[in-house]
């Protein structure tokens, strides 16, 4: 019995590892009847070309949405207002507009003013991805068992945002539901705060005078060496996570700051119980993500992982 594509024309805007990793995963489980996608330089468009991906490479985000069921912009979240309204005329009545943007406040802010009223505006996030970036970065696995977020606004078509899970669950990914700013909360702490900290440690290290940077290379076999793989994550996306997820991550900031000064208070009077009942307590939470499947620790890329089922 074969499954019949869940949209006819997909329009994927940008093609990096997001986008990328889309076309891969909706042509590989006939998502689609047909994909279309943009790519700013007719470097990256020769390459999208070459990878024999999607149905068609276009130069204009104009373009790329006509007649289109499903629109994605995979995009950093920065450029997503601007993006929204260079397409929002050339829109098709009833077609879906979405997003993979990590922050959900500021896009649904940024893109909805800008819409025609007879879209469906569906946000997404798959809680998926690596440090690289770029049209080979992609790849068709990426959302198996992972989340995928939805952040529909209310009074959203309830078929839009079935047929919106319904594509994300083809790819593998598990799909759920929250507000905006329920998203954003909760990936300040889990995935935006720690880049931060990535981000930080590794320009201490360094910046430090003691230790040369040769050896922080040559020492950096174990947990620095998990920071650095973060801290090379694109500055661009980095950025626009920051800039439009402020006030989260500043309110998840105060209360690190503060857990810290604890440990550090801690270390400093020589309080041996402190610091063991906060990393048992720590441990406990790790094995605790491991035991229900969620470990995404760096090696993860290289397991195997389960086939997608195939389309028939
Ligand atoms: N990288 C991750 O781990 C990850 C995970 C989940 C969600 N996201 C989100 O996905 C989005 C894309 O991230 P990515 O990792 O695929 O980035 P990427 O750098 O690999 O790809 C981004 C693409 O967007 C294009 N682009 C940039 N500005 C544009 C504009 N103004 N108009 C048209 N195209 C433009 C770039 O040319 C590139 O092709 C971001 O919003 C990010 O927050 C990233
Ligand atoms: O594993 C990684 O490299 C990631 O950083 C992926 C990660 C995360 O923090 O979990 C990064 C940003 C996204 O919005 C979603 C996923």
């Amino acid at each position: 019995m074969s499954t019949a594509p869940i949209f006819r024309r997909v329009a994927l805007i940008g093609f990096g590892l997001i986008g990328g990793s889309i076309a891969r995963a909706a042509r590989a489980q006939a998502l689609a009847s047909e994909i279309v996608t943009t790519a700013r330089s007719e470097k990256t468009r020769a390459r999208v070309t070459e990878l024999n991906i999607v149905d068609r490479v276009l130069a204009t985000n104009a373009e790329a949405v006509q007649d289109a069921d499903l629109v994605i912009l995979c995009i950093p979240v920065g450029a997503c207002g601007p993006v929204t309204q260079e397409i929002a005329p050339h829109l098709k009545a009833g077609a879906i507009v979405s997003d993979v943007g990590s922050v959900k406040g500021a896009i649904v802010r940024e893109m909805a003013p800008h819409l025609p009223a007879n879209v469906h505006f569906v946000p997404a996030h798959p809680v998926a991805g690596t440090e690289h970036s770029g049209p080979d970065s992609g790849f068709a696995e990426l959302f198996i068992d992972r989340w995928c977020i939805l952040t529909p606004p209310d009074g959203t078509d309830p078929m839009a945002i079935e047929a919106l899970g319904a594509f994300w669950a083809g790819m593998g990914a598990k799909v759920e539901t929250m507000t905006p700013d329920h998203h954003d909360l909760v990936l300040a702490i889990t995935s935006h705060l720690p880049h931060l900290i990535a981000y930080t440690i590794v320009g201490t290290a360094d910046e430090l005078a003691q230790v040369t940077s040769s050896e922080v290379i040559k020492f950096s076999a174990g947990g620095f060496r998990d920071f650095t793989r973060i801290a090379a994550s694109d500055p661009t996306m980095w950025r626009d996570v920051f800039l439009n997820n402020k006030e989260a991550v500043l309110e998840m900031l105060g209360t690190f700051n503060e857990d810290l000064s604890k440990l550090t208070r801690a270390i400093r009077r020589g309080d041996g119980e402190a610091l063991f009942e906060h990393f048992a307590r720590t441990r406990a939470i790790r094995r605790g993500i491991v035991e229900i499947g969620q470990d995404s620790a760096a090696p993860d890329f290289g397991r195997p992982h389960p086939p997608l089922k195939k389309a028939e």
